[in-house]
């Protein structure tokens, strides 16, 4: 079983994340989880704190020479801001006369409608929105993404899987269906500053983010995940919590602000007819393949050996610089909410972060799979069990007579 942990505020020193449950032997190094730190910062409609911050990646643990040990992998994602925030966000108590003098510090009293502010200040007794704030914020992403690249490099030594996103939808603006990246296409859809994969469809979506800024409003939208290689029959139709829809949906709706999760065709599939929903099954001299991907790579909780497809929809941001209604939690008057900077889109970020969850997802699966100690290990359990593979024709006599 892999285990992934994150703690950190957002406006605290660093985050720290452990992944645990990683076989020895995956080659990994801190520019490569700088690398993707720096993706997940992208973005046509990103916010200033995006340019000023910098993310300092260290590797802490379970890692030697480039490559994991099998014990717990620790990263680092150092503040670089931390010197600004050092006296408000201190983990021990300040003098109250130095802190009565930083602005930073003063309660947060207006929530701000569509962020966790309210209810985390009811739940946890809090007057001020600060300490909720700062947890549900999604700087914590930064420290998944650093895990999700242990997970990439994980699927790509042991099993030959790619995993690419690419922005299908922001605002009302979506791109064409059927426009996918390949396996080698991340480096071209990070190269589009909305990371969309269609050139004329990015050319609105950069319009719809500049419109929405004129106008001091934000939005949302919607990205796609595509992981290429996988071998048939991960995650199982045998128990709810074993289905990979299900552990997919869970981790991706997990992600601040995603609020639906479609799986292949997704609702789109729900307005067809059968025989026009499904992927019909042909037989190839070497097994079997679907001559369609409506369902997106998952029948029956298990991947089926196509592309696994899967999107994540995203609310719009909920800072509104526009400011939104609330109450003042001091005096319970009618209030504008607190309005600090922030995006005015960050669906590009979202869709790198959604990388991340399905990376680890997907090595969780494939280590209950094959298991396995090492790279090597999990590389040759697979491989025995793709050759051992029933494939059509199933019953003996028609095997021998194959043979
Ligand atoms: C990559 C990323 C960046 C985000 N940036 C901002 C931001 O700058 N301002 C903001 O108000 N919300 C931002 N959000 C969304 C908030 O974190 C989110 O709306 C909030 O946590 C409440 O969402 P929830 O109801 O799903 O928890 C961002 C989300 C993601 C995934
Ligand atoms: C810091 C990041 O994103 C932040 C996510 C976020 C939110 O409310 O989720 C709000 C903004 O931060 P602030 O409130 O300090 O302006 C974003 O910049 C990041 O992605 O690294």
């Amino acid at each position: 079983m892999l285990r992934w942990l994150t703690a950190g505020e957002s406006h605290g020193p660093e985050l720290v994340a452990i992944l645990e449950g990683l076989p020895a032997g995956v080659e990994v190094t801190t520019p490569e989880i700088a690398e993707a730190l720096r993706r997940r910062r992208l973005g046509h409609g990103r916010g200033a704190r995006m340019k000023f911050e910098q993310d300092v990646a260290t590797i802490v643990g379970g890692v030697r020479h480039g490559r994991t040990l099998g014990s717990p992998v620790a990263v680092r994602v150092g503040n670089s801001e931390w010197p600004k925030w050092e006296t408000v966000m201190a983990a021990d108590p300040v003098d109250p006369d130095v802190l009565a003098g930083q602005a930073r510090n003063a309660p947060l009293s207006r929530p701000r409608p569509g962020h966790a502010d309210l209810s985390g200040m009811q739940k946890y007794g809090f007057d001020d929105a600060r300490p909720v704030l700062d947890r549900a914020s999604a700087r914590e992403t930064a420290a998944r993404v650093a895990l999700g690249q242990v997970a990439v490099n994980f699927l790509r030594q042991a099993l030959g899987v790619e995993i690419v996103s690419h922005v299908v939808g922001i605002g009302t603006v979506a791109a064409p269906d059927g426009v996918i990246p390949g396996p080698g296409d991340l480096a071209a859809v990070d190269d589009d500053p909305v990371r969309c994969f269609d050139p004329e469809t990015s050319a609105a979506m950069i319009e719809e983010i500049e419109t929405a800024r004129r106008e001091g409003d934000t939005l949302g939208g919607v990205v796609e995940v595509v992981a290429y290689g996988l071998p048939p029959g991960l995650g199982s139709y045998v128990h709810w919590d074993r289905r990979l829809d299900s552990r997919l949906a869970g981790a991706l709706m997990g992600i601040q602000a995603i609020k639906g999760v479609a799986v292949g065709d997704g609702f789109e599939t729900a307005r067809r007819r059968g025989s026009h929903a499904h992927d019909e099954i042909v037989g190839e001299t070497d097994g079997v393949r679907r001559i369609t991907n409506r369902a997106g790579g998952i029948e029956g909780g298990m991947t089926n050996g196509e592309p696994l497809r899967v999107r994540a929809a995203m609310k719009p941001i909920s800072t509104v610089p526009r400011a939104l209604a609330t109450v003042d939690v001091r005096t319970g008057e009618p209030a504008k909410a607190i309005n600090q900077r922030s995006d005015v889109c960050s669906v590009p970020a979202a869709g790198v972060v959604a990388e991340a969850m399905v990376a680890l997802v997907l090595a969780d699966v494939a280590l209950e799979k094959f298991g396995g100690d090492s790279v090597e290990e999990v590389a040759r359990n697979c491989a025995g069990y793709l050759s051992a593979m029933l494939k059509p024709p199933y019953h003996a006599g028609a095997q021998e007579a194959a043979e």
